[in-house]
């Protein structure tokens, strides 16, 4: 094979109460990697689309190719060489995440191009390391659910331990992005090393409750335990307007809503397609209120996970 075109899609990490270890994939946005085998040894950034020219050209820096120098090494091939172009189909610093869908969509590419020699499960820990490039930590709650599809959990990092849980049928992500861009770096800073008692217990009672809900379908259940009392109450003074969107959000009939990822991203489970879209558009409109420009993606929880678009 001498061409591949590949896509990953955005993602949900945290899920409101489980922080590093919950994460699902939508189904758009995503992004978009080519890569094209060359006779030089070597792997060269042809092109970047739609980062404004602010992502790092340099192979090692930008996840994107970053997972695929660090899958060479593990397969030991010293002498291959490939150009790759990035289509960049979300916001940097979005809390979507944009370096986890470059970093899936990029190990998908070069492991197929190499005729499949990993597992797509295996191809984890490579992605990974496009996190640690990106933001300086390895969490796996984008790039498990954008590699895997479905709702992910990280039952624990050492060993790696990461499956899916099954979903209701009929419960849709609302995912508002605000027009401003937080750092996952910065906004891991800012978080406390430690947790009280009380808040532990309050946390793991949401967590698996949340999980029981999902397996059950039991949207009351799923909507009781979206409360996240460690990490929301920190992280939400970065985002203008974030209580009352979602406030609005709840009382437009949302299951829940909080902090896609580390932000400013916000997304809201709800019963249905229509309810979905109403959530959307109150909670556009609350950040509009104040000034602030929004985009929306309503999407059903996305099973797939990446895709080969292209291959020859
Ligand atoms: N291919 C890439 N795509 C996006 N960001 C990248 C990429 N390669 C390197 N980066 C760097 O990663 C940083 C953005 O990553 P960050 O984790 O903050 O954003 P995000 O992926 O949108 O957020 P989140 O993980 O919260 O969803 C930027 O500083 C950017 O320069
Ligand atoms: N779990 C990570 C996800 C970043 O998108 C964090 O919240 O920092």
């Amino acid at each position: 094979m001498n061409y591949i075109k590949a896509f990953a899609p955005a993602t949900v990490a945290n899920v409101s109460c489980g922080f590093d270890i919950f994460g699902f994939a939508i189904e758009e946005p995503g992004d978009v990697v080519e890569i094209w085998r060359r006779d030089e040894p070597g792997i060269i950034i042809k092109d970047i689309f739609g980062d404004e020219g602010r992502l790092p050209r340099n192979p090692e820096k930008n996840a994107v190719t970053g997972v695929m120098i660090h899958l060479l090494k593990h397969l030991g091939i010293t002498n291959f060489g490939c150009e790759v172009a990035l289509h960049k189909n979300m916001p940097l610093g979005s809390g979507m995440g944009s370096s986890a869908a470059s970093a899936v969509a990029g190990v998908v590419a070069m492991n197929e191009l190499l005729d499949c020699p990993l597992a797509r499960t295996e191809l984890l820990p490579f992605a990974m390391e496009g996190e640690r490039i990106a933001s300086g930590s390895a969490h796996a709650d984008n790039v498990g659910p954008a590699l895997l599809g479905g709702f992910v959990i990280i039952r624990s990092y050492s060993p790696l331990d990461v499956f899916s849980i099954p979903v209701p049928k009929d419960l849709y992500c609302t995912l508002v992005h605000p027009d401003i861009e937080i750092n996952t770096k910065d906004a891991r800073y800012i978080l406390r090393d430690e947790v009280s008692l009380k808040n532990t217990i309050s946390q793991m009672g949401n967590v698996a409750g949340l999980v029981a809900g999902l397996m059950k379908e039991d949207y009351d259940l799923i909507s009781r335990s979206m409360v996240d009392v460690i990490i929301e109450p920190v992280r939400s003074i970065l985002i203008p307007e974030f209580n009352k969107v979602k406030q609005a959000a709840l009382d437009h009939g949302a299951l829940g809503c909080s902090i896609s990822g580390s932000g400013p991203s916000m997304f809201a489970l709800s019963r249905g397609i229509e309810n979905a879209k109403k959530v959307g558009e109150v909670m556009k409109r609350t950040f509009s209120e104040a000034g602030i420009e929004s985009s929306t993606h309503v999407s059903l929880i996305n099973q797939g996970g990446p895709l080969i678009m292209e291959k020859n």
